[in-house]
């Protein structure tokens, strides 16, 4: 009798990945929708239901699909978005726009008035000339429209550079300086067309402690106060942004939602307390914390180059075009070799993209089994801003996106085609 070596496959969310990569082949986004709504129903409990006046939104940026808008929806969240693309899709998988917030650096005149036709519930502005496009769409359309500011605090988070927008130098919020915000205020204050409910910060993105949302916050109570004192305004809400970290690897000292909301929630109570002024609603925007876990990457190891003395590269079928994250803020992420994850691991090597480009390296010194052409790769942890910042680099189609269910998966992005890298081109000659 032969005696044929059966390995055991790595399994995600109940399903054989192997499979998975035989039946839509690879590269290839895989979700899970249990851990998505999950996770959407401990910020239900932790946060909504722990505490009064409290609202979240999940930071569609990290991914963003009609069908993701249809699973934030029934979860009973709300969506911000960034650009007329995010509110385009939000409008067309009939997201109530109420429960929209649309944030930017730079609307254009064009998304703003998509977002005020469509009666989204918050505009962010980020600059005071938002405020005079506001009340001239609003004033054409007859509209009121509920708006926060954004500021810098002036307190930056603890993780890439990259990824930062807190800090004073930033290209996110109005400047803190008293003649800039006060003006702001004032313009908003006197506007027949514009309800300034309160003010908006982020201090960044994959942040794993909860001093920065302190420092944030008392900074926007101070505010609060004077703003009072100043000029009798009484803000409404307070929106913290989002940024709570993931696992990526062993090396993340990962905490629970409840580390950061309680925190935030007792630092405002707190603050208010103090300032004796009244507690404002509070609103939570996080992407990554929502999706990243919930999300995985399905590659096809390809060429294995040993180069003596030095090191092995494995290539896949992917890379950047599919996750830019390792080249652009060299993040790390674990993976496993999917069709031998009973193999031990007893070497390294180093999983290198498709591109031509030196930087395309997924994951340097990974410990894998002895590995050949054809073996399936799983990268975990890459739910969040792999999709939505994926690019056709090197003519490479976009991975399918395919959700587990309960039902059964479902594609619902489809791979892209080269046919569909064609379709905008016209050939002038
Ligand atoms: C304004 C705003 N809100 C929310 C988020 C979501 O961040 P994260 O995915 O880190 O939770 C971001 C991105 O960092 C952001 O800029
Ligand atoms: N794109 C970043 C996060 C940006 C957050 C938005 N301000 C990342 O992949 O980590």
């Amino acid at each position: 009798m032969v005696n044929i070596e059966q390995s055991k496959s790595y399994k995600f969310a109940g399903y054989d990945t192997v499979e998975l990569a035989k039946k839509y082949g690879t590269p290839l986004y895989v979700l899970s929708e249990e851990i998505i709504r999950s996770r959407c129903r401990e910020i239900k409990t932790d946060f909504l239901d722990k505490h009064k006046n409290t609202k979240a939104a999940y930071a569609s940026k990290a991914f963003l699909t009609m069908t993701m808008c249809k699973i934030i929806e029934s979860e009973g969240l709300g969506l911000d978005v960034v650009s007329g693309g995010e509110l385009y899709t939000a409008i067309k998988a009939g997201f109530p726009m109420d429960k929209v917030m649309l944030h930017g650096n730079n609307k254009s005149y064009d998304e703003m008035e998509m977002a005020i036709a469509n009666d989204v519930g918050r505009i962010i502005v980020d600059h005071i000339d938002e405020l005079y496009m506001i009340e001239d769409i609003a004033a054409r359309l007859s509209k009121t429209v509920k708006i926060l500011i954004r500021v810098a605090p002036g307190v930056g988070g603890n993780t890439h550079k990259y990824i930062t927008t807190g800090q004073k130098d930033s290209k996110f919020g109005i400047p803190l300086a008293k003649e800039t915000i006060d003006e702001a205020v004032i313009k908003a204050m006197n506007s027949r067309h514009i309800e300034l409910m309160g003010f908006h910060f982020h201090v960044g993105s994959n942040l794993f402690e909860n001093d920065s949302y302190i420092a944030a916050i008392d900074v926007v109570m101070n505010l609060y106060r004077r703003l009072k004192d100043d000029f009798g305004f009484i803000a409404k809400e307070i929106n913290t942004g989002g940024g709570f970290g993931i696992y990526y690897t062993k090396n993340d000292s990962v905490k629970p939602l409840k580390y950061y909301t309680d925190s935030i929630m007792k630092a405002i109570e707190d603050k208010c307390k103090e300032l004796e002024i009244d507690i404002p609603t509070v609103i939570i925007e996080p992407g990554r914390w929502i999706v990243g876990e919930a999300g995985i990457t399905l590659y096809t190891i390809g060429a294995v180059k040993e180069i003596p003395d030095t090191r092995t590269y494995a290539s896949v079928d992917g890379g950047l075009p599919d996750n830019p994250r390792p080249a652009l803020y060299s993040a790390k992420y674990e993976a496993v070799i999917a069709n031998k994850y009973d193999h031990k691991p007893d070497r390294k090597v180093t999983i290198a993209g498709k591109c031509c480009e030196s930087g395309d390296i997924l994951i340097w010194d990974l410990d894998v089994p002895q590995i050949e052409r054809g073996d399936i790769l799983a990268v975990l942890s890459t739910g969040a801003y792999n999709y939505s910042m994926a690019s056709n680099y090197n003519r490479i189609p976009r991975p399918a996106v395919l959700l587990l269910t309960k039902d059964g998966e479902k594609i619902i992005v489809e791979r892209e085609t080269y046919d569909d890298l064609l379709s905008k081109e016209r050939v002038p000659f």
